[in-house]
């Protein structure tokens, strides 16, 4: 990483996006309260969640609201997922939950709905994949199939060289399911705008994000409970990171790999994936509880594992979490100093998913329960 103390380069900023921040900031008060332990920063602060019982989550404030965007993208969305063959239901089953209105608030710095797309697509055949192989025993998720489908998820995403008359076989399978679909259209549509490594790097976060998932289904298979540490450790690659891979791609810019791998700043991107699936695992608390074979969630590994309730497993959760958001702030502070616009793009871009996300999971009926 370029030297840290360096000083402050002349950084352009983000135009229209930038004031937008600055007067949604000004009315940001009302959305919760900063924190003094953190030199009331005030692109953060503690928000209250759910039905306010639990303690107020440490999150980044939304950059941007803007309804009339988030509908087009859903409505461009839907269109598609009929495309992909899904049914006229599930279309709609996919505009309710909203994934349009997701990416419009996990990217502020875009205004572009067809490059939003490219997240909205990404990010609904992902959910899809997740929904359908993994989760959903309704859907038809068999825990001892889900290896193989993974394997072809990964053919989907990352076209391989033709291999004889064995690639005719492979395209009909490819063709003949509507998630690949799905997975492989993103993937085309993603091609039209990023340059190779951000074609790459989407696909390698995605393959990682595949194993967590065949840990959940193995533990699923052979009926075991995994320890909190571990269902950690699978979930932090089994996270938002891997839509946040697609920032600067939106943002019509690139972080050169080298500085998206550095370590220091990729730790950053896994801080902020893992803090915002955190956000997904509080939301889903009760969704998952109300499954007759509730699927691995931080919250019910913790009360698993310490023999507690579900309230007290929240509140070790809800301090997990910010313990992670302010991780992440102090890196975002040093990264202020490294003469990369992008990196400082990018750092912010990162801060704004996490803002976004848990401003989504408030508001997206996927997580309204009945109080
Ligand atoms: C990147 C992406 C959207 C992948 C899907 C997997 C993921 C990171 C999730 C947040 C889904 O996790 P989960 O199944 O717990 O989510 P729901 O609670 O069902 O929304």
């Amino acid at each position: 990483m370029p030297d840290l103390q360096h000083t402050t380069s002349t950084f352009t900023g983000l135009g229209t996006s930038a004031a937008r921040f600055a007067a949604r900031l000004g009315s940001g008060r009302e959305q919760g309260s900063p924190d003094p332990e953190n030199g009331n920063d005030p692109a953060y602060a503690h928000r209250p969640w759910g039905d306010g019982s639990a303690s107020p989550l440490y999150c980044p404030l939304p950059e941007r609201i803007d309804d009339t965007l988030a509908q087009e993208v859903d409505r461009r969305l839907a269109l598609w997922a009929r495309d992909c063959g899904f049914s006229a239901e599930e279309a709609e089953q996919l505009g309710q939950a909203e994934f349009g209105r997701l990416v419009v608030l996990a990217h502020p710095d875009c205004d572009d709905p067809d490059r939003l797309l490219i997240s909205a697509r990404l990010n609904a055949a992902w959910w899809a994949a997740d929904d359908l192989y993994a989760d959903d025993t309704a859907l038809g998720a068999v825990p001892a199939e889900l290896p193989q489908r993974l394997a072809l998820a990964m053919a989907a995403m990352d076209p391989l060289p033709t291999a004889g008359s064995f690639s005719d076989e492979l395209d009909e399978a490819l063709g003949g399911d509507k998630v690949l679909v799905a997975l492989r259209s993103g993937m085309e549509h993603l091609a039209g705008y990023g340059t190779p490594a951000q074609f790459q790097r989407v696909c390698y976060s995605t393959f990682a994000m595949f194993v967590s998932w065949t840990a959940y289904g193995a533990w699923k298979h052979n009926d075991r409970t995994p320890p909190a540490w571990e269902y950690l450790a699978a979930r932090q690659h089994d996270s938002f990171y891997t839509s946040m891979t697609l920032i600067d791609v939106l943002g019509g810019y690139e972080l050169d790999s080298n500085l998206f791998y550095e370590p220091e700043v990729r730790g950053a991107a896994i801080l902020a994936g893992t803090a915002s699936v955190l956000v997904n695992d509080l939301f889903s608390v009760t969704k998952d509880l109300a499954d007759e074979n509730p699927p691995c969630n931080m919250v019910l590994q913790v009360a698993a594992d310490r023999e507690c309730s579900v309230p007290e497993a929240v509140e070790a959760v809800v301090e997990l979490h910010n313990g992670l958001v302010r991780d992440f702030q102090d890196v975002y502070r040093k990264t202020r100093f490294v003469p990369s616009p992008q990196l400082r793009r990018f750092m912010r871009g990162l801060r704004a998913w996490m803002g976004g996300g848990f401003e989504w999971h408030s508001t997206s009926p996927r997580y309204r329960t009945p109080s």
